[in-house]
């Protein structure tokens, strides 16, 4: 469905010339500096999937959507989006996509969002039929009813999120690329959001390119993940198997009934933490062990059962790495 092959995007500005007034002079030099963005980038997207896009800041991952999306050219290298080149073939390939770039809107200011939809239901040439009833689906689906008559202007970030998810989607298009779709958002808003998007996935199939620095976005949407850095490539492939090859352990938290009922038993394979490897998980930190342990090496139960035996246990919860610190692991590049 979605296919680049070493793709390559470099931007070329006037170099800033060391001395005095450096802007004046770089107007009378042809010398050029040269940011390599999306330094060989290669992967593929199967139909239906759903797969996070991510990296830090800089990372290239902007500029690879827009060459997916067309807005972009290659410096070099291929991308196919439904067999088409997005550059060479950009109207035919927008009839395929539906795109939303969170920081910005598609939508038109000054119009309210129904009219918004309507100038896209022509641009697109849907007809009356099918724009009804999109236009219902999604009023429904993302309660879009109380400002549908509102100017974009004066809706809230997360009404004008829902609205442009809508503009990206009336077309029923097979692909979507999200470019932080829930950033800002409050956790209901964002929530509905995610809850949008993987209904979409599932039912309609659509596949779906999600770029977001929100980890728990991450996790709740995507099992496969792409990991850029500096324009590269760092990971490719299932959120659980980066988090058994970065961060194989678990963390058992108990909440215990006095912190001084060790009876010097040791417990073999597993480690005493602090709370703040896993964040603070309960609300009695006084009375709180954390133990950290390799599943592949002590099975669960067994170090309960161990762990019981040396604290009078109270409550207890097994708690996962945060996907945060796995992929701060990634792009330090220091497995354990
Ligand atoms: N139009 C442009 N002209 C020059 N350099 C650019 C341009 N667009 C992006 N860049 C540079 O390319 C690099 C990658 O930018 P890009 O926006 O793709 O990163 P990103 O991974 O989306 O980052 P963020 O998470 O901050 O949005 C950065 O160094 C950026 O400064």
């Amino acid at each position: 469905m979605i296919e680049a092959a070493d793709l390559v995007k470099e931007f070329s500005r006037p170099a800033v010339l060391p001395g005095r007034l450096p802007r004046l002079r770089g107007l009378f030099s042809t010398r050029r500096e040269v940011t390599r963005a999306v330094n060989g980038v290669s992967f593929e997207v199967e139909p239906s999937e759903l797969v996070g896009y991510l990296g830090p800041n800089g990372a290239g991952k902007s500029t690879t959507i827009k060459m997916l999306t067309g807005i972009l050219q290659p410096t070099s290298g291929v991308c196919r989006v439904s067999g088409l080149e997005p550059a060479a073939d950009r109207a035919r390939n927008a009839r395929n996509i539906g795109v939303v770039f969170g920081q910005r809107t598609q939508l038109w200011y000054d119009l309210p969002l129904r009219d918004s939809f309507e100038v896209l239901a022509d641009l697109y040439g849907l007809d009356r039929s099918t724009y009804r009833r999109r236009v219902g689906l999604f009023t429904e689906l993302l309660d879009l009813s109380e400002f549908l008559d509102t100017p974009v202007r004066s809706l809230s970030l997360g009404q004008r999120m829902r609205g442009d998810l809508v503009a990206a989607m009336l077309h029923e298009p097979s692909i979507l690329f999200l470019d932080e779709p829930t950033v800002g958002l409050d956790v209901v808003a964002k929530a509905r959001l995610t809850e949008f998007i993987v209904e979409t996935n599932r039912t309609d199939g659509t596949t779906v390119v999600l770029t977001t620095h929100d980890m728990e976005d991450v996790e709740r949407l995507c099992r496969r993940i792409i990991v850029i850095d500096a324009g590269t490539v760092l990971y490719d492939g299932d959120l659980t198997r980066l988090r058994e090859r970065f961060m194989p352990y678990r963390f058992l938290v108990l909440t215990v009934a006095e912190r001084s009922v060790r009876r010097g038993v040791e417990i073999p394979l597993a480690t005493e933490v602090g709370t703040a490897a896993v964040g603070a998980v309960l609300p009695y930190p006084d009375r709180c062990v954390v133990l950290r342990f390799d599943p592949r090496k002590i099975a669960t139960p067994e170090l309960i059962a161990r762990a019981s035996q040396v604290y009078q246990v109270d409550e207890l919860s097994i708690v996962d790495p945060r996907l945060t610190d796995v992929i701060s692991q990634l792009y330090e590049g220091l497995p354990t």
